[in-house]
């Protein structure tokens, strides 16, 4: 940084004071630059400022030695015998001082004598001239100096202005009186204020500031507010700031959070998860018809109730749902029911004021109905409410506006509600665990989504679909799956859906020493479905060999997750482990 600067920069105050040296000694003045580059002189040397310096010279070695030279024969001088206009050379005496800052020599500064008479000046008194010479290189490199901060000083003011100006938040700094001083683009752009503001009073121009604020500072540190001018309306939250400078309180600075640019970026990070029906993967009819169904139920506003069991891809029908809408521009915000305890979700969902309760946040919280005005909310696992928040909820649906925690006044609110769950509403209403009429207001258009068992024409798809993903992710290159594997996942009953699918995929990717899936890679409990087979023959008379495998199945099954799974089997059997090994070979049963 310090680099760039050079006496290039002063080079006016530089020729002021070459111009009074030359005044009081009467004799010329030349000043180099680092480069050697000639920036001020007087006499024969105005004309050659711009110029470079050629050579070797007394002003080089000066320059690069960081020595002061005094010549008082150039005919017969050391130094002067390596310069290359020795021969023309018109001088009588040179004294020459290097101009020092910081250690770092910027320059040389000189005295020449081009007759006799100068030259006496010179010799007559060399230590007061050099003395004189060096008191004049401090001051120009004390002007080096004083310019190099200024640079510096610059250099921050625009850094923190780039910095100020691309934040997200508005700024504005106040005196105590409110008399504005600074501001960022940001807070002209979302006040509309077109005109410079500096030296206008905040509350003249936001009204909404409380204006003895910096009596009573605590109470109005943090708000939320309205603004109008003409027909711009903007709501937001704003912050005070005291600046305070040795025990002085100076001004404020106020910060303002534009509540539409929160739900803006909110999107544009979801935005990242766009899915729609031709990404569920399936071509079963029991798919199709859910497709189907989902597509219609795109064109309404009506709530959605989607059932179906866990991982059966409720989420990404919501999803789809929401982007075939013609919602789809706005927020699509998921709230897990079961996840978040019943005392934060009434928050998380309908968000509160400032000052709402002892601990609520500075500025309030906006609720997920706000975040996704004019989009859809995915309220997943609805069926985990409590009744409390049911109640809220379907007030919410019945007057389609809400009141948030700690504020006076109602916000309407135009979201799309998608529902879901994989337990049996209806079975709740009986039981009293889900209000009636809220499961009523949910399920308008109701949309079942089918059990990876009622689709297992889909495995397979699923299967190849989920290995190229996989092997893509993992960076590996499994590309083929044994038939016996494909054969044993499609009668395997997949309680998990197609969330437990992926888990085997990728755990089988993950595990493949080659390019190829193969039986050993796969979990037991796949291999195992033999027992459940054998226990849903109701009515068959098996063998008492058939009897037997099916019971050390069974056995083999219930203990699958104990490390010490042969031996609890064995025990429950009321057989030793060795017999229960032999029986193992003798049906080929395989086991971990
Ligand atoms: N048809 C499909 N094609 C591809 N992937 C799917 C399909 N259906 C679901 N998935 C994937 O399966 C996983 C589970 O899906 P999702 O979370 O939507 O299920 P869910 O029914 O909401 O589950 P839960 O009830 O447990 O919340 C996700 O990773 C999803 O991407």
């Amino acid at each position: 940084m310090i680099k760039m600067i050079s006496l290039e920069y002063i080079k006016s105050d530089i020729q002021n004071i070459a111009e009074a040296i030359r005044a009081v000694l009467n004799i010329d003045v030349t000043i180099v630059d680092e480069n050697m580059i000639r920036i001020a002189g007087t006499g024969t040397y105005v004309d050659k400022v711009g110029y470079k310096v050629e050579g070797y010279s007394a002003f080089k070695k000066s320059l690069t030695e960081k020595i002061v030279i005094f010549i008082d024969d150039p005919s017969c001088n050391d130094i002067c015998s390596e310069c290359f206009s020795k021969k023309k050379c018109k001088e009588f005496a040179e004294v020459c001082c290097p101009i020092i800052c910081d250690e770092r020599s910027y320059g040389v500064v000189g005295l020449i004598a081009f007759t006799k008479e100068q030259a006496n000046i010179i010799n007559n008194n060399i230590e007061g001239l050099m003395n004189f010479l060096g008191k004049m290189a401090d001051l120009i490199s004390s002007k080096l100096k004083a310019q190099i901060k200024t640079y510096e000083l610059e250099l921050e003011k625009k850094k923190l202005e780039i910095l100020v100006n691309s934040m997200d938040k508005a700024i504005v700094s106040i005196d105590i009186n409110g008399h504005i001083d600074k501001y960022n683009c940001k807070f002209k752009d979302i006040f509309n204020i077109e005109d410079n503001v500096v030296d206008k009073n905040i509350f003249s121009i936001l009204e909404f500031i409380n204006k003895p604020f910096y009596e009573e500072f605590n109470k109005y540190k943090s708000s939320s507010f309205i603004y109008r001018k003409g027909n711009y309306t903007l709501k937001g939250v704003y912050n005070i700031n005291k600046i305070i400078l040795n025990n002085d309180l100076k001004g404020y600075v106020i910060d303002f959070i534009d509540k539409r640019e929160t739900i803006k970026n909110y999107n544009k990070i979801n935005k990242d998860y766009i899915i729609t029906l031709d990404n569920i993967i399936g071509e079963s009819n029991a798919i199709n018809n859910s497709k189907r169904d989902a597509l219609m139920a795109s064109k309404s506003n009506s709530t959605v109730l989607i059932t179906g069991e866990s991982g059966t891809g409720k989420e990404l029908f919501a999803r789809a749902i929401h982007n075939h809408s013609d919602r789809s521009e706005n927020p699509f915000v998921t709230v897990n029911c079961a996840a978040i305890p019943d005392n934060l979700l009434e928050s998380e969902l309908f968000g509160y004021e400032e000052g709402a309760f002892t601990g609520a946040k500075k500025g309030g919280k906006l609720g997920k109905f706000e975040l996704a005005h004019k989009g859809t909310i995915f309220l997943d696992e609805i069926g985990d409410m409590s009744l409390h928040l049911q109640a809220k909820l379907l007030r919410v649906l019945q007057e389609r506006e809400l009141n948030k925690i700690g504020s006076k006044s109602n916000i309407l609110i135009d979201v799309r509600i998608v529902a879901a769950t994989n337990k049996n509403l209806e079975d709740m209403v009986c039981k009293g665990t889900f209000r009636e009429d809220l499961y009523y207001r949910l399920n308008v258009i109701p949309l079942r989504l089918p059990s990876l068992r009622e689709r297992k024409d889909d495995i397979s798809l699923l299967i190849n679909y989920m290995m190229k993903e996989y092997s893509e992710k993992l960076g590996k290159k499994v590309v083929s799956i044994d038939d016996k594997v494909v054969k044993t996942m499609v009668d395997y009953k997949w309680p998990g859906n197609i969330r437990e699918l992926q888990n085997i995929i990728e755990y089988s990717i993950n595990m493949a020493p080659s390019s190829v899936i193969t039986l050993n890679l796969i979990p037991n409990k796949l291999k195992n479905i033999e027992c459940e087979e054998i226990i849903s023959n109701d009515g068959i008379i098996s063998t008492l060999e058939q009897l037997e495998k099916k019971e050390i199945l069974k056995a083999l099954n219930k203990y699958k997750e104990y490390k010490k799974d042969k031996e609890l089997a064995a025990k429950a059997l009321g057989i030793s482990r060795a017999t229960l090994y032999r029986k193992l070979e003798k049906y080929n049963i395989i086991s971990k």
